[in-house]
C-alpha cells in the first residue's frame, strides 16, 4: 500500500535478507569466471533453488538459464543481477496493483486465508493506509466464530480511525456483510474491507460460508466484492501452495497477498504460487509495521531476492 518513497526500498531488501542470505551466498560460488556451468554445477544450483522453496520445474528453468551465461568474473554483483533478471522472468505477468481508491464507490474487499495467515494484520494495516490518505473506511469483522479475532479487528479499527461493525459470537456472517454493504452505500464509505472466518468445521462449510457472503454482498451490489484478497503466509512453505489451491479453486479470489517473507529463508516459495494460481500477486508483507505491506512488483521483489537494491522505476 505504501507509495514509494526514501526506505521502501530498504524494507524490501532487509524483509527478504533471510532469502537472499540463503541463496546468494551459495548461488555465487557456484559460478567460475569466463566458464559456461558443467552438468554438476547446474545440479547443484538446482538444488539450491529448491532450497529456497522454488519448487522443481522454477528451479531447472532457472538453472538452464544461468547455466547459458558466462561472467568475466565470478563478480557477485553481475551473477545476481542474472539471477534476479531470471526470477523477475518468471515473475512476468504476475503482478498487478490493488488500488480501493480509484475503483467504484464503495468498493468492497474480503479477506480470506487460513487462521494466522496475516489476514487480520493486513486488513488493519490496508485500512490505516487508506484513512492515511483520508478514505472513509469501514471494517467489518466477518469472523464472527473466534471473539479474539473480533477484538483484535477493533483493535486495528480504532488505530486506523476506521468505523466498525462485528456481531455478538456465532452471529451469521453473511447477514453481517450484507448489512455493511447497505450502510456503506447508504452512509458513502470509500472501502469496506471485511474479515472472513480462516477455519470452520471443515472445508466445505468454510467454502460454503464464503460463496454465502459474496452471494448476499451481490444482492445490494452485483459486482461486488471488487477484490477478494487470499492471504498466504510465506513460512509455511509448500502448504502456502495448497491453501491457494483449496481457496483459487473456488474461483472468487482476485489477488493473492504473501505475508511474512521476513520470517523465513525459503522466500522463493512466492514463485510457485505466482505461476499456479490464476489470481496475481497484489500484496507482499515483509515486516510487522505498517508499511511493510508493499505492493508487489516482480523485478523489485527479485532483486531483493538476491539482496540488491531494486532499480527506481
Ligand atoms: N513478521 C511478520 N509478521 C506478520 C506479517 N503479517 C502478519 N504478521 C503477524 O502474523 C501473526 C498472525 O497475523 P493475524 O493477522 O493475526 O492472522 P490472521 O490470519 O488474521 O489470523 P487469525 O486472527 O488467527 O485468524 C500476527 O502476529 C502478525 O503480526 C509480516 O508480513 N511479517
Amino acid at each position: 500500500m505504501t507509495e514509494k518513497k526514501p526506505g521502501w526500498f530498504s524494507r524490501l531488501t532487509q524483509g527478504l535478507s533471510k532469502t537472499s542470505q540463503q541463496l546468494t551466498e551459495q548461488v555465487t560460488s557456484v559460478f567460475v569466471a569466463n566458464k559456461t556451468l558443467d552438468a554438476a554445477a547446474v545440479e547443484a544450483l538446482e538444488d539450491m533453488l529448491i532450497e529456497s522453496d522454488f519448487g522443481p520445474h522454477i528451479a531447472a528453468s532457472i538453472a538452464g538459464k544461468m547455466a547459458a551465461k558466462k561472467f568475466a568474473s565470478t563478480d557477485d554483483y553481475a551473477v545476481k543481477e542474472a539471477l534476479a533478471e531470471a526470477i523477475a522472468e518468471e515473475l512476468k505477468g504476475r503482478e498487478d496493483r490493488f488500488d480501493p481508491l480509484s475503483g467504484p464507490k464503495p468498493y468492497i474487499v474480503l479477506f480470506v486465508g487460513v487462521n494466522g495467515s496475516g489476514k487480520t494484520t493486513t486488513l488493519g494495516k490496508i485500512a490505516a493506509a487508506l484513512t492515511t490518505k483520508g478514505a472513509k473506511v469501514l471494517i467489518v469483522a466477518g469472523d464472527t466464530f473466534r471473539a479474539a479475532a473480533v477484538e483484535q479487528l477493533k483493535v486495528w479499527a480504532e488505530r486506523a480511525k476506521a468505523d466498525f461493525m462485528g456481531r455478538k459470537t456465532g452471529a451469521d456472517a453473511a447477514g453481517l456483510a450484507y448489512d455493511a454493504t447497505v450502510r456503506a452505500k447508504e452512509e458513502g464509505y470509500d472501502v469496506v474491507l471485511i474479515d472472513t472466518a480462516g477455519r470452520l468445521q471443515n472445508k466445505q462449510q468454510l467454502m460454503d460460508e464464503l460463496l454465502k457472503i459474496v452471494r448476499v454482498i451481490k444482492k445490494v451490489d452485483p459486482d461486488a466484492p471488487h477484490e477478494t484478497l487470499l492471504v498466504l503466509d510465506a513460512t509455511v512453505g509448500r502448504n502456502a501452495l495448497s491453501q491457494e489451491q483449496i481457496f483459487g479453486r473456488q474461483a472468487f479470489v482476485s489477488g493473492l497477498v504473501m505475508t511474512k517473507l521476513d520470517g523465513t529463508a525459503r522466500g522463493g516459495i512466492l514463485v510457485p504460487i505466482a505461476k499456479a494460481s490464476d489470481a496475481p500477486i497484489k500484496l507482499i508483507g515483509v515486516g510487522e509495521d505498517i508499511d511493510d505491506l508493499q505492493p508487489f512488483r516482480a523485478s523489485a521483489f527479485a532483486r531483493s531476492m538476491v539482496g540488491l537494491e531494486p532499480l527506481g522505476d
